[in-house]
């Protein structure tokens, strides 16, 4: 049985659309203009424990509210969750204690309160012993560095200070899940890389799983083994970055920078040239797997002093899975009282 199953789970929200003018709100007292938003369709993936889960997709295509049913907060109008042999929405109490949660828009700290009561707090909560929460403190303290304002009060944290402390706070009870929504989004480099290497140690260590969601390409580089990409609702991939790529790149290129400038070459197999420039020469290869034996017989019939593979980036990738397939995921219904 998988950690995380997920079983054609969908998930509509009604909402009332406003209708204006004195006419129309009265209207809408009479006949309410409910829209049907299809925000989740019939999604299936399961994940293993120790995986970390890169939950990509444009803006509202549902990632938000996926994450929100996995933890509990939502349930799904149908299909079915199970994780670490919980459905998260029956059995909240229970399950809570085995999940942590960062969502990089709202803070589960205390606002007007030092940082670290925050941190005290979650340890009665999750009735975590004085030995355990010291020793996490210890931890926090040299991956993520909270000495250094653990006694501000949250208000006058910066955002990558809060986050950080939001990370600890989630990461106290030391869940075997943890939910991040966009846990770097208006970070600096330096924090990010700080949060990316704390999520990658406390994977590699406690076999922590993590589902992240994140617009951030180097995000998904540096940690997820795994990328399931969501459009209007749907699946649209699940699988490594690395297949990815070889799924929607149609060509490398390779730039050969030959000792002195080349008059002829005879015909590559699998290779076209593309431009040429002094001692440069551009191929064009169709198929990953014919890059290195085209290399080898360039390297092998002329003397060579640099060798460039380009394909196309992770976002350019992403950007064409995001504009396939999408759909209109609005239904309207007019509600008459009188009906
Ligand atoms: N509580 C709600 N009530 C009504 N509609 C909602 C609610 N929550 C989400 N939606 C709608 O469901 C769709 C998916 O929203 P969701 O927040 O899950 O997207 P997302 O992929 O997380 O987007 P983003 O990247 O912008 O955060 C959107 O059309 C959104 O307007």
């Amino acid at each position: 049985m998988a950690f995380i199953t997920v079983d054609s789970v969908s998930k509509e929200f009604k909402v009332e659309v406003k209708q204006r003018g004195v006419i129309g709100k009265l209207r809408s007292l009479v006949r309410p203009h409910i829209v049907t938003r299809q925000a989740v369709r019939h999604i299936s993936f399961s994940v293993e424990e120790g995986e970390i889960i890169g939950y990509l997709g444009p803006n509202g295509a549902g990632k938000s509210t996926m994450i929100k049913m996995l933890c509990g907060i939502m349930h799904p109008s149908s299909g079915h969750i199970q994780v670490n042999g919980c459905i998260p929405y029956k059995e909240r109490r229970k399950f809570s204690m085995t999940i942590g949660v960062v969502f990089g828009q709202r803070s589960q700290l205390w606002w007007d309160l030092p940082a670290i009561d925050s941190l005290e707090l979650y340890k009665d909560i999750y009735k975590v012993s004085s030995t355990s929460y010291k020793r996490s403190l210890n931890e926090f303290n040299e991956l993520l560095d909270l000495h250094e304002f653990a006694h501000t009060p949250v208000r006058q944290l910066s955002l990558g200070q809060r986050m950080r402390m939001e990370l600890a706070a989630a990461m106290l009870h030391h869940p075997q899940i943890l939910f991040l929504d966009e846990p770097t989004i208006g970070l600096d480099i330096m924090v990010k890389e700080k949060i990316r290497d704390f999520i990658l140690q406390w994977n590699k260590q406690r076999k922590t799983t993590v589902i992240l969601t994140t617009h951030d390409v180097i995000d998904i580089e540096r940690l997820c083994n795994r990328i399931l990409i969501i459009n209007s609702g749907e699946m649209a991939f699940d699988g490594s970055a690395k297949e990815l790529e070889q799924l929607y790149t149609k060509e490398k290129q390779i730039i050969v920078t030959f000792k002195e400038a080349i008059d002829w070459l005879p015909p590559l197999l699998h290779a076209t040239v593309q431009w040429r420039e002094g001692n440069q020469i551009c191929f064009a290869v169709e198929r990953s797997e014919d890059v290195q034996e085209v290399i080898k017989r360039i390297v092998n019939s002329y003397e060579v002093t640099d060798i460039q593979i380009r394909g196309a980036d992770l976002e350019s990738i992403i950007k064409q899975v995001y504009q396939t397939g999408k759909r209109d995921d609005v239904h309207e219904v007019v509600y008459s009282h009188f009906s």
